[in-house]
């Protein structure tokens, strides 16, 4: 029991990230007014003089600090760390109460950086886990911005929850197509839409499926083609529910809905399976090793839920680039589903490539 949710002290950390003016502070306010959400410590990571979304940022009673030496993603992963360490002691001598952490980027961060950075910083990846990667995209400029902006279609390729924003500034039409365009980038991530940040509080925290009272439908979501769960009932229409698993059995293609798409967009590669046979141990690891050493620096996202064949209970994994969450195993998991699922999503790799390393986890070795 050494791992238990309830002895896991570390502190949540959500990712708030997406387009330059997408509504980024609009939805972080939201949030933050919504008490039942709990008290989080806020960082701000604002370019030049002024740190303008602290201003924006509304008195919440929520500590808010401010970091304002420039982008998140290249020069002050080290500030980070410590502005990070420096919450937590405060909060440990009880000059600060709060039960998480959401980092707010600029527009321009790309959120792997920031990711890794919580998992090999030595202190963090003792003190703080990963809560999820959430992504403010607008239908209004964001088909625009991931034509022109590369950083933003990583924004959307990283996260494990879209928010379209600006919802009831296009036509319910451009918004399905707006979505179905992101999904495409995206399958493993959940979408959602919103007006300024309402009606999906709820919906922003505890999206990673990395503890071992995760619940099977947690999980699922979690790892699999979760597409357009659920959305605020807020003008635009509901796109259609997708079984989350729709897109997973064996090497299933791609869905080739023809909706706008970019050179950038192109640049971003998805696959995902499902086995239905527990992996041998040595498949997995080499199949791992492999992918990380070839590859490594293109993987944006690689979530799953895995069998081994020397293990009863599956294990929950993460990871970015080269750098893995420790896995997590599940305390309890149906009897009757054994299969493993696993998504990959990639930079530069196309989704024929990543198929290919996965097909490695079929491999048997010959007695
Ligand atoms: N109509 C409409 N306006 C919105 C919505 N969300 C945000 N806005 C407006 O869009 C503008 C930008 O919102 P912000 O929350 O400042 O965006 P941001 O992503 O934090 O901006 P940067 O930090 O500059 O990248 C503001 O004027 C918001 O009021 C929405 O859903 N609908």
């Amino acid at each position: 029991m050494t791992d238990s949710k309830a002895n896991d002290i570390r502190v949540p950390v959500t990712i708030l990230t997406g387009f330059l003016g997408a509504g980024k502070t609009t939805l972080l306010n939201a949030i933050l007014n919504d008490a039942s959400n709990g008290r989080a410590a806020v960082i701000v990571n604002e370019f030049g003089e002024e740190g303008l979304d602290h201003d924006l940022i509304e008195e919440s009673g929520d500590e808010i600090t401010l970091m304002q030496s420039g982008c998140l993603c290249c020069s002050v992963r080290g500030d980070l760390s410590k502005t990070i360490m420096l919450l937590l002691s405060r909060r440990a001598y009880k000059q600060l109460e709060f039960e998480r952490i959401v980092i707010e980027t600029t527009g321009l961060a790309d959120p792997g950086p920031i990711l890794q950075t919580l998992l090999v910083d030595r202190h963090l990846a003792k003190t703080t886990k990963m809560d999820g990667v959430v992504t403010v995209a607008d239908a209004v400029n964001g088909p625009a911005t991931l034509d022109a902006q590369f950083e933003a279609v990583s924004q959307a390729a990283t996260a494990d929850l879209i928010v379209v924003s600006k919802t009831d500034l296009v036509s319910p039409s451009e918004v399905t197509a707006f979505e179905d365009r992101l999904s495409r980038l995206n399958p493993a991530a959940q979408i959602v839409h919103s007006v300024k940040g309402q009606g999906i509080s709820d919906k922003i925290y505890g999206l990673s499926a990395l503890t071992p009272d995760a619940k099977t439908s947690d999980v699922l979501a979690w790892t699999s083609d979760a597409k357009a769960t659920a959305s605020a009932p807020l003008g635009a229409t509901q796109p259609a529910k997708a079984d989350p698993l729709a897109n997973l059995s064996g090497f299933a293609s791609t869905k080739s809905t023809p909706v706008a798409s970019s050179m950038h967009d192109d640049r971003i590669g998805s696959a995902s399976i499902v086995l239905d046979d527990p992996i041998p141990d040595v498949v997995f690891d080499r199949w791992l090793d492999t992918l990380i050493s070839l590859r490594g620096p293109d993987v944006l996202r690689i979530k799953g839920i895995v069998f081994l064949e020397s293990v009863d209970l599956p294990f929950v994994f993460h990871g970015v680039q080269h750098v893995f969450d420790p896995p997590v195993q599940l305390k309890e998991w149906s009897k009757e589903d054994r299969r493993s699922r696993i998504v990959v999503i990639a930079r530069d790799l196309s989704q024929p490539e990543i198929q290919a390393s996965l097909e490695m986890l079929k491999m048997r070795e010959k007695a």
